[in-house]
């Protein structure tokens, strides 16, 4: 199986071509398979491309636990920079269907390079039964929730994939592979949750860790930035364009007047080859 490695500010890929490859029909064993970081390739999940009769192309991403997410916000990066270089479209606005609908990267490139790749991420999805978390109708905005005898204060956010987000002191000594799990896998959230722990620098700058759905803690999670400056906004924190500091770079978001979020960041290719199936 030929496949691509990439990554958006560390966030880890292993990109196939689902139109040329022939796939084990196993999927979620395949990505446990290749995401292994010592028995296989090594990543934070598996993207397929596959073709689409909605958009340009498919986005499929299956977390490296096996579970299939709605949407991913560096893959998708990376993912139009690799069809566009691969020719696979041939236009700089392209779009990509995914769980969480139609989504619609736009690349910016400098001498001809794809430099920055800017997406527009949709609308928020703030009613709680959507996100979807459990308890009554309405926005979830810092409110209490129980994690073992510790309280946090959470604001939940869907960007076609759930988002738990707290504010905390200091991002960086925050214990997020011990928190983070307990909320991944907190009765109130019915498809699990993404969990970000966000210090506030400035009201146009956050730094951002998090624990990923599926992943573990991850050096970056693109819907996971859009879900932070959303929450930020709401809890009056920062302006609605925001530099979103996190381990392995930085994202810009705005949170736009048509309500649609817009994501811009960078997507690297690392190497090239193929797997044994
Ligand atoms: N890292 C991603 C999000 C990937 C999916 C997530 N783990 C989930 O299960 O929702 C991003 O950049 O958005």
């Amino acid at each position: 199986m030929h496949f691509v490695k990439v990554h958006g500010l560390g966030n880890d890929f292993v990109v196939v071509n689902a139109m040329t490859e022939t796939l084990p029909a196993d999927l979620p064993e395949l990505a446990r398979r290749v995401c292994h970081r010592y028995f296989g390739i090594g990543a934070d999940g598996l993207v397929l491309l596959h073709k689409s009769d909605a958009a340009d192309l498919r986005m499929q991403i299956i977390n490296s636990d096996g579970s299939e997410p709605e949407m991913c916000g560096n893959a998708i990066r990376c993912v139009a920079k690799y069809a566009y270089e691969q020719n696979l479209v041939k236009k700089t606005k392209i779009q990509v269907e995914t769980l969480a609908g139609i989504k619609i990267p736009e690349l910016i490139l400098e001498n001809g390079a794809v430099k920055f790749i800017r997406v527009d991420m949709g609308e928020p999805i703030l009613e709680r039964a959507e996100i979807p978390m459990r308890g009554s109708a309405g926005r979830v905005l810092a409110e209490d929730l129980n994690v073992g005898n510790e309280t946090f204060k959470v604001t939940a956010v869907s960007m076609g994939n759930p988002h738990c987000l707290i504010f905390v002191d200091e991002a960086v000594s925050f214990p997020v592979s011990l928190i983070g799990p307990q909320i991944e896998i907190h009765e109130v959230f019915p498809r699990k949750t993404n969990v970000e722990f966000i210090e506030v620098l400035n009201r146009r700058e956050v730094k951002m860790k998090v624990w990923e759905r599926g992943a573990g803690e991850t050096m970056a999670c693109g819907t996971g930035a859009c879900a932070t400056v959303v929450a930020a906004v709401l809890n009056g924190l920062t302006e609605r364009q925001v530099t979103v500091h996190l381990t392995g770079g930085d994202l810009l978001i705005e949170w736009a007047d048509n309500n649609h979020v817009y994501m811009t960041g960078p997507a690297e290719e690392v190497f090239a080859g193929s797997y044994k199936l």
